[in-house]
């Protein structure tokens, strides 16, 4: 679908302020029916504070008084509601805009609705159709199923039974969406495979570890996926049943970092109101993600050094000795053994985390993954946003695989988040891929740019020059948790 459909399809249709009628028709012969006891003239209802509709629906119908009163119908109920009195439109519509249920005419002006059946299954895989059809028959019916349709409405319908076939098609809507997001949690690593033999040597690598109880030590730029394949050891250990747990390292001052990660008992210190456990506790039997090891306070490292040699800790405030079995997975993209010639890093917790180094490459190192992993991110936001499917265009790819890649998986991940937001054919071509070379030929003195803008290309500079994100912060006039945050938010 070209990208220029958007601008041509229609504007939602104004509702006309007539009454709703008793039941919403047409007789074969043409008129309107109103119900043998006319309904009351009431405005119709439309939650003042619903931010959220309802439900989005698409009516499909050549007859507009009919699709007047389809919506004044569901508004009341707080839908919202969309129309087009042509297939054309309608099409453009499901393609263009996430919708949960259609309701579909049989007949619309010389097309058919029930052939369209496949076409609207491949543009809205998630929207439910309601085949609505002045014809009874039987065998329609089950031709429609057959193609698609989730269920068949016979008109002229009452606006309840109209009102309960959408009810009912939302609520299917909501609940396999629900199981979409429970599978993908419970999947939630994704497929862990490389085409690129260093990526590949890594992952195997790690999935040896995940059989044993030997910590290890993820090595890496940010976002090469070192926290993904910590969950991937997690889950491929005999360890899964149990929790695991993620530490952000560089979040936490020294104090926060031991209540919250050996707990603390109740008065401990002024705020501590009541005790907690720890996410060490929690992790019992399971998995302690150390995210950004290299952030670890130095004050804090003997405590955690003894706890990994002994599995003995105590809570703060609390004398007892606990006991916890918990396997610790580490990563950093600093250089550890720098940070220990400065004195930043202990030695003995460098050799205790370090029986078993990982080192993940760049994504600019493994170009042969590029375009799993780019179509991989655009089958699961459309999924997420209930959009058509969509897949990367030939010279779109070819213009990702020109660029660095500084934020690696992770820039990767949310440029085809915006592409798929923005994109509105079938294709994400070159123009939806903001590459931050853009942004550096935007970023001349006083070039029009946003404060986000120019703050992004601003850190993205200062951590390219700098040895450590330490001095990164330093430069930049900020604390190191913070420079952590913004990296994360910009996805670098
Ligand atoms: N192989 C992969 N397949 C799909 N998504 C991935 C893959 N690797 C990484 N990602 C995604 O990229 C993002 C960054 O991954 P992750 O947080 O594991 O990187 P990281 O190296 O731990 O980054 P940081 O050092 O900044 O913490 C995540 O959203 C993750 O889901």
């Amino acid at each position: 679908m070209s990208t220029d459909t958007v601008a041509r399809t229609p504007r939602p249709r104004p509702v006309s302020p007539m009454a709703i009628l008793g039941t919403i028709g047409h007789v074969p012969g043409g008129a309107d029916i109103v119900g043998s006891a006319p309904q009351p003239t009431e405005p119709p209802h439309v939650p003042k504070t619903a931010a959220k509709p309802a439900g989005r629906i698409l009516a499909i119908d050549d007859d507009t008084r009919l699709l007047e009163n389809f919506s004044l119908a569901l508004a009341r109920d707080g839908y919202s509601v969309e129309t087009a009195d042509n297939l054309a439109d309608g099409l453009r519509l499901a393609a263009t805009r996430p919708f949960q249920v259609c309701l579909l005419d049989h007949n619309i002006g010389y097309d058919s609705g029930i052939e369209a059946l496949p076409r609207f299954a491949e543009l809205a895989p998630q929207m439910r159709v309601v085949m609505v059809t002045a014809n009874s028959g039987v065998e329609d019916a089950v031709k429609a199923i057959g193609l698609g349709a989730a269920d068949y409405l016979v008109k002229p319908c009452s606006p309840e039974q109209l009102r309960i076939a959408v009810a009912r098609q939302i609520e299917t809507r909501r609940m396999l969406d629900r199981l979409d997001t429970l599978e993908r949690e419970v999947g939630a690593a994704p497929e862990l495979a490389s085409r690129n033999p260093a990526m590949q040597a890594a992952i195997d690598m790690a999935l040896q570890v995940a059989r044993t109880d030997a910590n290890l030590l993820v090595l890496g730029e940010s976002g090469t996926g070192k926290g993904v394949l910590a969950r991937a050891v997690h889950r491929a250990s005999a360890r899964a049943a149990a929790e695991f747990v993620t530490v952000n390292c560089p979040s936490l001052s020294a104090e926060l970092m031991e209540s919250e990660l050996f707990g603390h008992s109740k008065g401990s210190f002024t705020g501590a109101v009541q005790s907690t456990v720890g996410r060490i506790s929690h992790a019992d039997g399971g998995t302690v993600f150390l995210d950004e090891i290299g952030d670890f306070p130095l004050s804090l490292q003997p405590k955690l050094l003894r706890f990994i040699q002994d599995k003995e800790y105590e809570r703060v405030g609390d004398p007892a000795t606990r006991k916890a079995d918990v396997r610790i997975v580490a990563a950093t993209n600093r250089d550890l053994e720098a940070m220990v010639r400065e004195n930043q890093f202990r030695l003995d917790l460098l050799y205790r985390l370090n029986v078993i180094s990982i080192t993940l490459p760049p994504l600019r190192e493994r170009q042969e993954d590029l375009e799993d992993l780019a179509n991989g991110f655009i089958r699961r936001y459309a999924a997420d946003y209930g959009l058509p499917p969509r897949r990367l265009s030939a010279s779109a790819l070819s213009k990702l695989r020109t660029y660095a890649w500084p934020g690696n998986v992770r820039e990767l991940q949310n440029m085809m988040e915006r592409a798929v937001i923005l994109g509105r054919g079938e294709e994400i071509g070159p123009d939806l891929l903001a590459l931050n070379t853009a942004l550096r030929a935007e970023a001349q003195p006083g070039a029009l740019m946003s404060l986000e803008a120019l703050e992004k290309l601003h850190i993205e500079r200062i951590l390219a020059a700098s040895d450590s994100l330490d001095a990164a912060a330093r430069t930049l006039g900020i604390d190191a948790s913070t420079l952590y945050r913004k990296r994360k938010l910009y996805g670098f």
